[in-house]
């Protein structure tokens, strides 16, 4: 692996880069970094976790003139907890250059926005539907940006983007470099690099499964009235340092993280029905540690990047290979190990099936854990933590205690009754959860494609299922098709960049939007 030295930065940027621990170049970055510094148009396509961000921020950073006073670079994500995190390791790698870089997102103040970009950021983070907003309102000119780049750029097609990606790159001039990044690259993302990418170099580092290989994949076949039985025990077993649950609904994860905190667990939710100061401070408590479970929609499934996440739980079925491969990329990140386990019910086990096809990975059967195993893990761990406390020494003052105790106790009586009450004996509350439907298999097609790219299976989109019309918001009844019923019932929250100019039918038009855009050929790579 090449060191960053190597690649002729500017020594402003390589004492950043150093400066975040950086050493050795990951492998995209390696390949992606001297294309980008050519100024060519790329498609870069790497695992999860692998240092995609920094494959074009550093580039970025390196080209951008400090003297610049107008908008030279754009970056669009799906999500604004996306767009947050990106504008921070962008910030970190232009540091000590002095790059001006802004955020800009949904859900926060528009005023404040605008008084920040009175700044004259160089580089702007943003999701589309508060950019558009920002250019409609002339607070944003795109005149000068020389730079563009979609980072899961398949996710914000999917989304239903496209038209607002279309409107805001007819404002940016044609001569630019842009470059696209995504862990999975469908088929139809062909279709966005045509129209605006220029005879783009394609960098990927793919290997045999698009999935990362530090994460170890398991699934739990069982039914929907077990899951929560299943999900505490599996944390009570596994005792993960953080770990992330993907609900399917706004509602579940409502519900699931209630239940979680009423079971003595420190979870709480993440979705697009929250207030963005809500959503901020979720994660920010998950990042410093004081929540160690994320409940969330695939709001947080793509590129979110919490170093400590040993685990994420599919309380659901996704729906996509895509969201599947993105969803336990949260764990097993930068060189780092995860367990990714998914809970699977008999009717489901098709659609499993399928995921393993097109993502090419077998992903293992586990048993459900047994009450035995849950309290076999939940004892360990207190044992780890007495052993912890015992190297530290700072409990002199219960030594007098311990002493006195033990002259009047057994030993072993003592120790088994301090064990117990630090264990926390699971609160028996009872938990009753809405069950969601099952997500159905996919009409599989014959193996069609035009791409010429490498063979891996394809998938139907069900369109029809797709297009049934579900109005907003409706969350209960639905028994019908899958892709609209995760729209309804909230999977599609317009959270992802809620305040959409505005508009209040965001949900719905994303359903139609994504029907048509999908291509009935897909692969991940
Ligand atoms: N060269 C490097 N050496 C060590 N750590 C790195 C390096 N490059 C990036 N990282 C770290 O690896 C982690 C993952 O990086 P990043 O979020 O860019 O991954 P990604 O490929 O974009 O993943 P995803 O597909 O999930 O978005 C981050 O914490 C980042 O700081
Ligand atoms: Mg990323």
């Amino acid at each position: 692996m090449k060191t960053f030295s190597e690649f002729g930065l500017e020594p402003k940027v390589l004492r950043a880069i150093t400066e975040m621990g950086f050493e050795e170049s990951t492998p995209i970055q390696e390949k992606a970094i001297p294309v980008a510094m050519e100024g060519r148009d790329l498609i870069g396509q790497a695992q999860t976790g692998t240092g995609k961000t920094a494959a074009f921020g550093i580039p970025l950073i390196n080209k951008i003139d400090i003297k610049e006073e107008r908008i030279v670079a754009l970056i669009m994500c799906p999500t604004r907890e996306l767009a947050i995190q990106v504008a921070e390791e962008i910030e970190k790698l232009g540091r000590f250059k002095g790059i001006r870089s802004l955020p800009i997102y949904g859900g926060q103040d528009i005023v404040k926005q605008i008084r920040a970009l009175r700044k004259k950021p160089q580089i702007i983070i943003g999701t589309p539907g508060r950019l558009l907003d920002h250019i409609n309102r002339k607070t944003i000119k795109l005149d000068d940006v020389q730079t563009v780049i979609l980072d899961e750029a398949d996710e914000m097609l999917d989304m239903g983007f496209m038209e607002d990606i279309q409107s805001i790159l007819k404002l940016v001039p044609d001569e630019r470099q842009t470059m696209l990044f995504s862990a999975t690259m469908p088929v139809n993302i062909q279709k966005l690099a045509q129209q605006f990418l220029t005879n783009p170099e394609h960098v990927s580092v793919i290997p045999k499964q698009v999935s990362a290989p530090l994460i170890d994949q398991s699934y739990i076949e069982l039914h929907e009235r077990q899951k929560f039985e299943a999900l505490c025990r599996l944390l009570d077993m596994e005792s993960p340092d953080l770990a992330i649950i993907f609900g399917r609904t706004k509602r579940r994860v409502d519900e699931l993280s209630e239940a979680l905190q009423k079971r003595g667990y420190t979870a709480e939710g993440l979705h697009g029905d929250l207030s963005q100061n809500q959503r901020d401070n979720v994660m920010r408590k998950f990042r410093d540690g004081s929540i160690d479970v994320l409940v969330a929609t695939d709001v947080a499934a793509r590129g979110l990047d919490v170093s400590g996440v040993t685990h994420v739980i599919n309380f659901d079925l996704p729906q996509d290979p895509e969201s599947y491969v993105h969803r336990i990329g949260r764990t097993g990140r930068a060189g780092k190990e995860g367990a990714a386990y998914t809970f699977v019910t008999p009717r489901e086990i098709d659609h499993l099936h399928f995921i393993e096809k097109i993502t090419r990975h077998k992903i293992s059967r586990k048993p459900m854990p047994s009450l035995a195993e849950a309290i076999e893990g939940k004892q360990k761990m207190t044992a780890e933590r007495v052993l912890e406390a015992m190297q530290s020494d700072d409990h002199n003052q219960y030594k007098g205690l311990a002493i006195s105790l033990l002259e009047q106790h057994d030993s072993v009586h003592l120790l088994a009754a301090a064990f117990k009450l630090l264990t926390g004996e699971k609160k028996d509350v009872e938990i009753e959860l809405t069950p969601e439907d099952p997500i159905r298999a996919k009409k599989r097609r014959p193996d069609i494609r035009s791409s010429g790219r490498r063979p891996s299976g394809s998938y139907g989109t069900a369109g029809g299922a797709r297009r049934n019309d579900r109005p907003y918001g409706d969350r209960g009844g639905y028994r019908g098709g899958d892709r609209n019923r995760r729209d309804g019932g909230g999977y599609r929250d317009g959270g992802r960049d809620r305040d959409y100019r505005g508009r209040s039918d965001r949900d719905n038009r994303g359903g139609y939007s994504r029907s048509s855009n999908r291509s009935n050929e897909e692969t991940l790579v």
